[in-house]
């Protein structure tokens, strides 16, 4: 069954939800202007499971990072009806649904979708959805490199010369090579991104974002069964098998919403579900950020990078270029931070004293306000102190997440605040090794444009302005993922003729928001230099020390867990 948007004269909305690392937030949106006129956010109960797995007690190993599938569709009973009932809008008047998610956020179903952790397999930690951050597959993610650059293949270069330990290759051959039980019974290997549409929709789709970005399609094909056998024999039919599927581009209708996710969303049956999409991706017509050169930072829990280039280039050390992975017609480049807010809220877990939560008790400011405000006014350089923004790995320009971070020049007279504020400029640095690497690699920067969570931050804004030195736009929505669902849920309605157009309609950006202070500009010039140095003494240089702390903790840890 389909359905007829409404008729010129009413007004007509569509629905935008985002699964996020923590939670899943849903957003009602006027189709005619964008106007968001109702939100609920629903947070994950098992969040990110990276100590036990639920219901065995069984403990998992270090870095692995896990999700449970049912708190995503709790997400459709529950974020979805809420932020149409706060918007007061009649869910007749509701015409598409779209979703975004974090990726690789991918897992191993049966042939209908049903997750293998919903099975009697649930007690295999393998069997469960892996979250982007689960970062236990460097060692297959290595192999999987070295084989590429040794056979010379062609899309190795697509992503900046290292696939991530992230994407989806990884984690799946590390199923194989730890629980071959778990991967025989795998007979789709899907995307989160791609398996909640199956929920809405009831039919299975895969999108271009995922596809190209985290499966290594490129020019209408994944990785030779050659190259797969190679890695390992049982790996040969993976993506003819567990992958192979026509893909469809962003914004297109990938089916009708069923009578049993109608009954979960309380919106009407047969309204058009959209094509899924990842987090990063989707929010880039929510910002305007679509024209060539407009680079659009998620910032979050990580940050990723995306900007749209007219032609195909080679940049080292980025996640990936795919053509059409961001907007039909233009080639969409994607670049990453591992952590960034996490990093932040690290240390506010991990490194502030008693006398601070009191303080923050008393005047009611969150932990994030009070550092900041303790040490907004200091000046540039004034606490000492370098780090390198590596606390969850590297995923761009050195793709290792077997790095850790570091900082160098504390005192006995360093203050909690000081190191927060080290913190918050390591991952501009971070950034703006990456700027460098795309205006190096051939794709111009014209505009750096901000979303996601770390934008009401302004000292951290401004810190961006100045180690930059470029001005700082700033997305208007405070929901920039869910808004951009929601505008290609529009197109997959029919309500706009295609996403370009939809974004003009629909989103919303302040220009230069934030303009870099020379003084301040050049005084970031010299801390830069220093954390070059560091980048290139732990990060490429000979002496592996990262990797060996690594190597001996995950030793003495592993003597522990059970996979
Ligand atoms: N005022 C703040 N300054 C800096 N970081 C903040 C601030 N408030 C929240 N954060 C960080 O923002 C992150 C969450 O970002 P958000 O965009 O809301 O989520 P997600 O990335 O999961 O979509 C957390 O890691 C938190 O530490
Ligand atoms: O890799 C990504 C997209 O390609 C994102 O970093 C990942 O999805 C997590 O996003 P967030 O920090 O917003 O939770």
């Amino acid at each position: 069954m389909t359905v007829t948007p409404p008729t010129q004269g009413a007004e007509s909305y569509v629905v935008g939800v985002d699964f996020g690392t923590l939670s899943g937030r849903a957003v009602v949106v006027r189709v005619r202007d964008g106007e968001e006129v109702g939100s609920a956010v629903h947070a994950y109960p098992h969040g990110v499971i990276d100590r036990e797995l639920p219901g065995t007690g069984r403990i998992l190993p270090p870095d692995w990072a896990l999700q449970h599938p049912e708190d995503w569709r709790e997400v459709l009973r529950t974020a979805v009806p809420a932020a149409v009932a706060v918007g007061g809008v009649d869910p007749a008047a509701v015409i598409g649904i779209a979703t975004d998610f974090t990726a690789c956020t991918v897992l191993p179903v049966r042939a209908d979708g049903t997750p293998l952790a919903e099975t009697a397999l649930g007690d295999r930690p393998h069997a469960w959805p892996k979250l982007w951050k689960h970062h236990a597959a460097q060692d297959q993610a290595d192999r999987i490199n070295h084989l590429a650059h040794q056979r010379a293949e062609k899309w190795i270069s697509r992503y900046g010369g290292r696939i991530s330990a992230e994407w989806q290759y990884a984690k799946a051959l590390q199923v194989l090579e730890e629980d071959p039980g778990v991967y025989a019974a795998t007979e789709r290997w899907i995307e989160a991104a791609d398996w909640i549409v199956w929920q809405l929709a009831g039919v299975e789709t895969r999108n271009t974002c995922t596809a190209g970005y985290k499966g290594i399609h490129q020019d209408g094909h994944y990785p030779s069964e050659d190259y797969l056998a190679a890695l390992h024999p049982d790996f040969a039919d993976f993506a003819r098998t567990r992958l192979e599927h026509p893909l469809s581009p962003l914004g297109a209708r990938a089916g009708s919403l069923t009578p049993q996710a109608a009954a979960w969303t309380g919106l009407p049956e047969g309204i058009a579900v959209a094509t899924g999409n990842v987090d990063a991706h989707v929010a880039a017509p929510a910002a305007r950020a679509v024209e060539n050169g407009r680079l659009l930072a998620i910032m979050g829990t990580s940050t990723c990078h995306v900007v749209n280039g007219a032609t195909l280039a080679d940049v080292p050390g980025i996640c990936g270029v795919v053509d059409g992975g961001i907007v039909e017609g233009a080639y969409g480049y994607e670049a990453g931070q591992s952590a960034v807010g996490d990093i932040f809220a690290w240390w506010l877990s991990q490194g502030v004293p008693a006398d601070y939560l009191a303080e923050a008790e008393a005047t009611g400011e969150d932990l994030h306000r009070l550092l900041t405000r303790k040490i907004a006014d200091q000046p540039v350089g004034g606490h000492g102190l370098i780090a390198l923004d590596w606390m969850n790995g590297n995923r761009s320009t050195l793709v290792d997440h077997h790095l850790s971070g570091v900082i160098v020049g504390l005192t006995l007279a360093t203050r909690p605040e000081e190191i927060y504020r080290a913190l918050l400029e390591a991952t501009a640095y971070g950034t703006r090794t990456i700027v460098d690497a795309l205006e190096q690699g051939g794709v111009p920067v014209t505009e750096f444009i901000v979303t996601g969570g770390l934008k009401k931050n302004a000292l951290l804004m401004q810190i961006y302005a100045d180690v930059l030195r470029r001005p700082v736009s700033l997305a208007e929505s405070a929901q920039g993922p869910a808004l951009g669902s929601a505008i290609h849920a529009a197109v997959a309605a029919g309500a706009h003729p295609d996403v370009r157009t939809a974004a003009a309609a629909m989103g919303r950006v302040q220009r230069g928001a934030y303009r870099p202070d020379t003084a301040r500009a050049d005084a970031y010039d010299e801390l830069y230099a220093e954390y070059r140095l560091l980048h290139e003494h732990f990060g490429t240089g000979p002496d592996k020390q990262l990797h060996r702390l690594r190597r001996l903790r995950n030793a003495a840890l592993s003597r522990n867990s059970e996979v």
